[in-house]
Order: C-alpha cells, then structure tokens, then sequence
C-alpha cells in the first residue's frame, strides 16, 4: 500500500480536485491505477466523463478574474511556494511517480525537480509581461498594447512525465493569470493530484487549478467543445493531437501541440567516440526509451560505425533492469503490454528486414511489461524505425558515408522535435544545426530538456513552445488601444 511508505500519506489522494474539493464522479464509478512493476493495483481514482468536465470549466472560469486581478508579484509568491512545496516533498512525489509509471527513483526525483523548476522559473516570468506604447501615427492619439491572460485552459497531458507536462503548462498560464482544468493520464493520475494538493497548501484559490480524471474522449470532448475554454494545451501523441486540432476549431480556441517524435542521432568520423556513447545511452535509454525526445535512430559515419555499435552495446549490456523502487534499477518496465508489443514488433521488423542483433531482443527475464535494453546494427530506411516512434529501449544504427547524406536521412520524417550530433568540427556544427528540420538539437549533448529553454517541435511534433521565455506566449491575448481626442 503506497500510503504506507508515503512520510505524508496525505499527498495520495484517490478524488478529483474540483473548485477546491475531491470530489468522486457523479456516477461514483472509478478506474483502476497499477503498478507497471509488478501489475499489482494502487488504487482507484474517479471516472469522470462530461457533466464533471462541465462542473470543473465552470469552477475555472469562476476563479479567473479574482485571480487575474491580483498582481503579478501576489500570484508570483504564491507560485513560488508552490514549487518550495514541491522540493520539500521530493522523496514522496518521486515515490508516488515511480509507482504509477514505472521509472527508476533517481529519474522520478530527477523529475519533481525538473517540474518544481517550472513554478520558479513562471513565478518569475508572470511578473514580466509587458506591453507596448506605438509612437502615435495622429498626434492627437495614443496607440497602446497590452497583454491579457487568455482565460480558462485546458491542459491534456501524458503518462511517461506525470508531473513535469503539468507543471511545464499550469506554471505558465497559472502566472499570468489563467485559470486550468488538467486531465492526466489514466496510467499516471497520482502524481496530478499530488500537485493539486500542494497547490491548495500553497494557496492557489479553489478553481485556479483544476485535475479530473476518467474518460479521456469524455473529458476531451467538453474540453474542446466548451465555449468557455479559450486554450487546449496538449501533450501526447500526433494522432491524437489532431483530432484535439480538429475539434477546438468548431470555437476557434487557442491551441499548443507537445506531440510525437522520430530523433535522429548522428555521429560523425571526428567525433569524440566515448562521449557520443555517453549522450546516446542517455538520449535513447531515459524512462526505459519513453520520452518524446528519445533517440529514435542512430545515424552513424561508416568510419566509426562498427567502433560505436560494440560501445554502445558494451554500455547498454551493464544496465540494471528493475522495479524502480528498488535499489540502483536504471531501466524499469513499460508503461504496459501495448507498448512491449511496439516494441517487440518493432525488433522483428528490423531483424526481418536485415538487422544485425548486438545486444538484447527480447522480453527480461523479470516478465511483465519489462524488455532487455537493445541495439540492433545493419538498420535501415525500410524498417519501422525510420518512420514510426519506437517509444522503447531499441536502439537500431543506420550508416552513413556524407554529411548530406546525413542530414537527408535525418530530415526523411514528418517529425521535427528533436535531433543530436556529435562532431568536433564547428563549422560543422552551423551547417547541420541550421539544416536539422527539428524544433530542438543537442550539439554533443544526449540531455537538451531545460525549463529556461523554449521545448518544442515543428512538422507533425507539434506548435508552441513551454518554458523559457516564450512559454508563457501562448496564455496571453495581445489587445490594442487606440485613443483619440488626447
Ligand atoms: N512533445 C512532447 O513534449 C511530448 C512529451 C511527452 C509525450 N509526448 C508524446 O506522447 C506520446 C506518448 O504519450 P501517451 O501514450 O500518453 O499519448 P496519448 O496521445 O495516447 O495520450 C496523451 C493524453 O491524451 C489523452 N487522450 C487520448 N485520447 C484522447 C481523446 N480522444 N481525447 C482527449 N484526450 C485523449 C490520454 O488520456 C492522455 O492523457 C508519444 O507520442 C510521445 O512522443 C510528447
Ligand atoms: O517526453 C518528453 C518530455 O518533454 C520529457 S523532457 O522534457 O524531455 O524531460
């Protein structure tokens, strides 16, 4: 029993957050939470479907204007210890997150603080959104912008980062004065309503901040189709982020896309091999291979190609696979069987295909949904690979003999969120950086996340950008005042 190991078994709530209360569903059904690890159930929290979503958008367009009238400064403190909340908590959240999804501890405390970072770094921005004064074109007039928070959001988030796909959206649209309904994902609701429990310590008013739980096409459709929503802001998958596209355009909202992506690492002869290996395990092997910018093909020059095959099998090989409570575990389980089985057909395509087996290949030894680290050589264009996301710890190697065609083969996808290379000629790292169709590139470096960079994709990952500067961009309307007679 979670709670048991919890220091604040407090922070495990197993209700909706609603206008400041936990709340069950109307209709006092609920859904299951398991344990990746072990399959074992964790508890239960409410299925929500339309009627609750109505509920929770009325309770957030009821908030925001207390809440937008308060100046940047009060939301700011109050956000800032949201995020002190957070790191006072640590330990427990992670505990929480590991048993929910799945990944190992360090990685789960890894993210608290990742998402914490949010709160700061918003708490901060919220205070400096500013406007502009238009030297007048008549001189009896005064031409001024200003910048107003768009209203009530609605946030749709994933399972591999529960906390930090929240965060990363609420902290922004929450500092300028928004208000926010989150639907986590089924697999990961505990850590959402953790931080809707601080929220409400920190002090953020009943109905600032919303979490509902239950059906996703339920939800997502009052979401969409609400007239009060003025934002969707979505992470997940492409496919699904489309029809969320479709279906908010019938009221013209607002929206921001997180969605897949297919990365490309490319290793050039004159790179610094060791340290390539390094930023690949780390690129392709974080949450078990199941983040968004996870590499999803190597591109290796043919001079080094066999050098970094046998090193970075050498280094997956040495990989603990484990429950992530336990001990010094690196890779934990997938999120569930759908996800082994992508995996697992992904690697017989490949091997079908000519793929080179170098290491792993098949389910552990500990069952469930837990899958050795791999690497396959020899891969091609024609495999899976090339064109889907994995989502998996399957790392297959493609060679190349020229920069061009490098960046060819990197740029064949309707992806573009994130792209690596490594290389120690800088000239180099101009002209592929600026012709890498991607919306982030790691220059020899596997690990490009960071809360003051703007995160994001272009093509088919997706619109927008979280975090850094810009993120706070898509939670405000620009409006214009034209006065006359002055
Ligand atoms: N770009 C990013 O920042 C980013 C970050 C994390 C994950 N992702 C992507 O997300 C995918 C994996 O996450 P996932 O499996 O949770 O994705 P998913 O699209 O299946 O689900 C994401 C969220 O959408 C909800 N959802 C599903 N169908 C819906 C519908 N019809 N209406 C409303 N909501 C619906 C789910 O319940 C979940 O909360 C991968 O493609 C990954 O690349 C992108
Ligand atoms: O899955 C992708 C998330 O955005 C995780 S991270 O921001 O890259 O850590």
């Amino acid at each position: 029993m979670i709670k048991k190991i919890l220091k604040d078994p407090t922070l495990f709530h197993q209700k909706c957050y609603i206008q400041g209360e936990w709340v069950n569903a109307d209709s006092n059904k609920a859904l299951d939470v398991t344990n990746p690890a072990t399959g074992e159930t964790i508890g239960t929290v409410p299925m929500c479907c339309a009627e609750e979503t109505r509920k929770a958008i009325k309770a957030a367009e009821e908030a925001r204007y207390e809440w937008q009238a308060k100046t940047a400064g009060d939301r700011s403190r109050i956000i800032r210890r949201w995020h002190d909340l957070m790191m006072e908590h640590q330990e427990d959240l992670a505990i929480i997150m590991t048993a929910e999804q799945g990944k190992p501890m360090a990685e789960s405390r890894g993210e608290i603080a990742y998402a914490a970072a949010f709160f700061e770094w918003f708490a901060e921005e919220g205070k400096r959104i500013y406007g502009d004064v238009i030297p007048q074109t008549v001189q009896s007039q005064r031409l001024v912008v200003i910048k107003q928070p768009i209203g009530v959001v609605a946030a749709i988030t994933p399972w591999n980062f529960p906390s930090a796909m929240i965060t990363r959206k609420a902290g922004a649209a929450i500092a300028v004065g928004c208000s926010i309904v989150v639907k986590p994902a089924k697999a990961t609701p505990y850590s959402a309503l953790a931080i809707a429990e601080l929220a409400h310590r920190a002090g953020i008013p009943r109905g600032v901040f919303n979490v509902i739980t239950g059906s996703s096409s339920a939800i997502g459709g009052e979401m969409t189709a609400n007239p009060l929503v003025r934002k969707i802001t979505f992470t997940g998958s492409t496919a699904v982020g489309k029809k969320l596209m479709r279906d908010a355009s019938d009221t013209m909202k607002r929206v921001s896309m997180e969605l897949g992506g297919n990365a490309p690492f490319i290793v050039f002869d004159d790179a610094d091999l060791d340290a390539a290996v390094e930023g690949a395990v780390v690129s392709k092997y974080r949450n078990t291979g199941q983040t968004c910018v996870c590499t999803n093909r190597f591109l290796v020059q043919s001079g080094i190609y066999d050098a970094f095959c046998q090193k970075l099998a050498d280094a997956v090989q040495k990989m603990k696979v484990g429950n992530g409570l336990e001990g010094e575990t690196q890779q934990g389980p997938m999120i569930d069987m759908a996800a082994l089985k992508k995996v697992e057909e992904h690697v017989a395509d490949a091997l079908a295909k000519g793929g080179r087996l170098v290491t792993g290949g098949k389910r552990h030894a500990l069952g469930g949904s837990f899958y050795e680290p791999t690497v396959i050589a020899d891969a091609t264009e024609e495999m899976l690979i090339s064109t889907e996301e994995t989502f998996g710890p399957l790392a297959p190697v493609l060679k190349f003999e020229t920069e061009d065609e490098a960046i060819h083969k990197a740029n064949k996808t309707e992806f573009g969120l994130a792209a690596y290379f490594y290389t120690r000629d800088m000239a180099r790292t101009w002209r592929v950086g600026e012709k890498l169709e991607s919306g982030m590139v790691g220059i020899n470096t596997g690990l490009i996340s960071n809360p003051v960079a703007p995160f994001g994709g272009v093509k088919e990952s997706g619109n927008g950008r979280e975090g850094s500067k810009y993120g706070v961009d898509d939670y405000l309307e620009i409006k214009y005042l034209c006065m006359a007679g002055i």
